[in-house]
């Protein structure tokens, strides 16, 4: 079998120019233009990169984005100091920093400073917490992304038996949430689970959410399952020429792709869907803010 490729910059794509639609909507009938905050500690050039386009994004389906650009060695009060302007600031429903912090910075703190309300990450206890049981709000930005391309892949979920690769707070944890409420079996493996290969041949569904590069191999992969990988993994490409890289995810992509029915490239899959979520999360805060109720197509 050869997978179907999943289309994740397309599918974004399509997203954000629903998000678009909905932000008219907005504007028109409430007067409410929505407003996402992003701050940036420092300059490591891949957030960088990623920033900018967040940003360009945010601008293109109509948003107000502001950017806050601080030096790597802000103090940690500073920091929390903007936290609070941009929590009291009408203007802004959504706040993210980018993460990771310089290390001076405690990220926990940080996070306890965003007004759950305008916490697009979902990164906020508060917001954890509703996802858990099921209240409207924002849904963590990269869970959310795998979630819609499952459901547009498969229908419903129910019954099937996923196994999520990777427990972090950021990813494993909420994407374990998201499958069990839309009623999958959930597997969640980690860095001390005994015969990972064994128990990845169980699933319908797995998610690689690792952070090693190519470490799913194509015959862990139970043939028709669908395969959804987040691991963004800079190598080197020395095809490419001296110094060069590439990305490439979690999963042996070429192996996989002959037993899977489905499966998501790097790049080009679960990436574009991130931020595509953000913009999705910044209507939802910017609803909900507004006591209105969220567009039901952007959620979980
Ligand atoms: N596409 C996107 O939009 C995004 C992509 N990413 C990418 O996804 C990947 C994961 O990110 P994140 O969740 O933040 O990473 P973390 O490093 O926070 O978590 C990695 C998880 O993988 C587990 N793990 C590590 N080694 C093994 C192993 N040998 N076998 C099984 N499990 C293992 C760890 O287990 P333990 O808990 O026991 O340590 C941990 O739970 C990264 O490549 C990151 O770049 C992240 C966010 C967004
Ligand atoms: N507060 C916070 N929220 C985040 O959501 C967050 C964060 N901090 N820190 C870093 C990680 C990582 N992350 C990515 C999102 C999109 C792509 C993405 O669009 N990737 C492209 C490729 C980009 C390239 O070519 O480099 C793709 O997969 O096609 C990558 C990585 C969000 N994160």
């Amino acid at each position: 079998m050869t997978a179907k490729i999943i289309d994740g910059k397309a599918f974004a794509e399509n997203l954000r120019s629903r998000i678009a639609g909905h932000v008219e909507r907005l504007k028109a009938e409430h007067g409410i233009t929505p407003g996402l905050a992003v701050v940036i500690v420092g300059e490591d050039p891949a957030s960088q990169v990623y920033v900018s386009s967040k940003a360009k994004q945010t601008a293109e389906v109509g948003m107000n984005s502001y950017k806050h650009e601080l030096p790597a060695d802000i103090s940690e009060a500073d920091l929390l100091a903007l936290i609070h302007r941009l929590n009291a600031d009408p203007a802004v429903h959504g706040i993210l920093v980018q993460m990771p912090v310089p290390r001076h910075i405690d990220p926990n703190k940080v996070i306890e400073a965003i007004d759950p309300a305008k916490d697009v990450d979902c990164f906020t206890p508060a917001n954890v917490g509703k996802v858990q049981i099921g209240l409207p709000g924002p849904v963590s930005c990269t869970p959310l992304g795998c979630l819609m391309l499952l459901r547009d892949e498969l229908g419903s979920l129910e019954g099937r038996h996923a196994v999520i690769i990777g427990r972090s707070n950021l990813v494993g944890k909420p994407m374990m949430q998201l499958l069990l409420r839309d009623n999958c079996t959930v597997t969640v493996a980690h860095s001390r689970t005994r015969n990972l290969a064994d128990i990845v041949r169980q699933a319908d569904i797995v998610v690689a959410a690792v952070g090693r590069p190519q470490m799913v191999k194509g015959d862990w992969i139970k043939p028709g399952a669908t395969v959804i990988d987040v691991g963004i993994n800079r190598v080197p490409a020395p095809e490419k020429g001296e110094g060069k890289t590439r990305l490439v995810g979690d999963v042996d992509y070429a192996a996989a792709a002959e037993q899977a029915a489905a499966i998501t490239p790097v790049p080009g899959g679960v990436g574009p869907m991130t931020i595509a979520c953000l913009l999705a999360n910044t209507i939802t805060t910017a609803s909900l803010i507004n006591g209105l109720t969220p567009p039901d197509d952007l959620t979980a």
